[in-house]
């Protein structure tokens, strides 16, 4: 069974909404310059508003230690998101299991890339947009991804409900990771859109 994560909620209504159609994670955007960042404050009432058994995940880009350290003192997060240039030994650093982003840029060798991060519980591969380091919309070439592989594949980058089956077809994914493809506008998700993307996934 393929995993679903809604990333880049910012409202505890979009957050139980996601949970009562069965994501199994959401995430919430510590990154200011994103029109979807949370503050500790706002994600630590989301996480506690959460059922059990939903992992609340916390993405960062390029964050202090102390930054990430500021936010894990108020939000009991459940997993990190490192979706910047974070070395293995950063992400390490707070006792957390933790998914590592990787963005297809063209000249990206992923095999060796991944291999930077042994200890990620996963990794998450995202498009490759020069000067945003996610949140797009865009998909990458999906058949870069090599067919064998030791890591747990997180698969994000413009996934939609019209795609994402033919995703799930063609690269096999642990878990799938959506924002932009569930919103009604930045930061505001779609119920409806919410729905029809996890009934699709669970489709197949
Ligand atoms: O959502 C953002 O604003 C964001 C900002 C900075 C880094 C990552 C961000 N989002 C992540 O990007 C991927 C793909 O999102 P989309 O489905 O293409 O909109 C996903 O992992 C988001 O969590």
């Amino acid at each position: 069974m393929v995993r679903i994560k809604i990333c880049g909620i910012t409202r505890v209504e979009d957050a139980l909404a996601a949970a009562e159609a069965g994501a199994d994670a959401i995430g919430l955007v510590f990154y200011a310059p994103s029109p979807r960042a949370v503050d500790a404050q706002q994600a630590a009432a989301i996480v506690r508003a959460l059922p059990p058994f939903v992992t609340s995940v916390g993405l960062f880009v390029n964050a202090t230690e102390a930054e990430v350290r500021g936010v894990l003192a108020e939000v009991p997060l459940d997993l990190l998101q490192f979706h910047g240039d974070e070395p293995e030994e950063f992400c390490l650093r707070f006792s957390r299991p933790y998914l590592k982003a990787i963005r297809m840029r063209d000249d990206l060798d992923l095999q060796a890339q991944a291999a930077n991060w042994p200890s990620a519980s996963g990794i998450l591969l995202d498009s490759y947009t020069p000067g945003v380091p996610g949140g797009t919309g865009e998909t990458f070439d999906w058949q870069r991804i090599p067919q064998q592989h030791d890591w747990s594949l997180v698969l994000a980058g413009g996934l939609r409900v019209d795609n994402v089956q033919t995703a799930i077809a063609e690269c096999r994914p642990w878990a799938v990771d959506v924002s932009g493809g569930v919103e009604q506008a930045k930061g505001i998700k779609d119920v409806e859109k919410i729905k029809a993307f996890i009934r699709e996934v669970r489709r197949g």
